[in-house]
């Protein structure tokens, strides 16, 4: 049985107050590691490098000459590389024969603690990529991203169960509510989710202003990381780092 704590360095996620990551959304070698240096300033348990907002990305030495600088600069602080595809909110489009390559090629530098996968490149490529991570001890993160709106509940727990199938390390899941009761789906698919199905942590959202509770409210429903705003948010409904912390310590004070 996984255990529902994934515990990576010094970081035990899963366990007590959801951990909190900072995107870095740059384009240019020098804003990224301006980001990181004000990311860093705020202590968050880890960085998202937004692969995708990077300028040079279809250029592995470049990619690679990043992630060492990136690696250096991290210490204990856990590193996952995300290259978000245009269809679920990234900056650029990518075949699917450079999407597989890139992330194995991340995977291979051996300095990310996790990649994440999208699991619509569907299940051959995510098979794929799950199966190089494990090879090389690398986690990966599968995420889903509906802007458009918020499936049913049936379907998000769904979702995720099929994630944990597929081997994903943490299943993750954002929407996009148009109501109220949206934001309720999607917390009421976590909170099921977690009492039925979960054997390991995952990570869900719901996006833009009325989803922002979703942030805050992770250690009650069963969502074991949040993505907070360093500089630049990476998705709508982003909180700023100290906002963040201290509304999940009021959540936590109280369990
Ligand atoms: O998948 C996610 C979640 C996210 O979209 C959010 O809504 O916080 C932000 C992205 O950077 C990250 O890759």
């Amino acid at each position: 049985m996984i255990s529902k704590i994934l515990r990576i360095k010094h970081v035990s996620i899963g366990e007590g107050i959801p951990k909190i990551i900072i995107p870095l959304v740059g384009q240019t070698r020098d804003r990224i590691m301006q980001e990181l240096a004000s990311a860093l300033d705020l202590q968050p348990d880890a960085i998202e490098w937004r692969l995708d907002a990077f300028q040079n990305s279809n250029d592995f030495a470049a990619v690679q000459e990043m992630m060492a600088l990136l690696h250096e600069r991290l210490a204990d602080k856990l590193l996952i590389v995300t290259f978000r595809s245009k269809d679920e909110g990234g900056e650029k489009e990518i075949s699917k024969a450079d999407y597989v390559a890139l992330n194995k090629w991340i995977i291979h530098t051996n300095q990310a603690d996790f990649i994440d996968v999208e699991w619509s490149a569907g299940e051959k490529i995510v098979q794929e990529l799950v199966a190089s991570a494990k090879a090389n001890a690398v986690r990966v993160i599968m995420s889903s991203h509906d802007f458009n709106g918020t499936p049913d509940k049936s379907e998000l727990v769904a979702r995720l169960r099929q994630m944990q199938t597929y081997g994903a390390d943490i299943p993750k899941i954002a929407v996009m509510p148009r109501c109220q009761a949206d934001v309720l789906t999607l917390l009421e698919a976590t909170e099921e989710m977690n009492r039925k199905y979960a054997d390991r942590p995952m990570i869900t959202m719901a996006m833009g202003g009325l989803g922002a509770i979703s942030r805050l409210c992770g250690e009650v429903f069963g969502s074991a990381m949040t993505f907070g705003v360093g500089q630049t948010a990476s998705a709508p409904g982003q909180i700023p780092v100290k906002e963040l912390r201290q509304a999940l310590a009021v959540i936590h004070d109280r369990l």
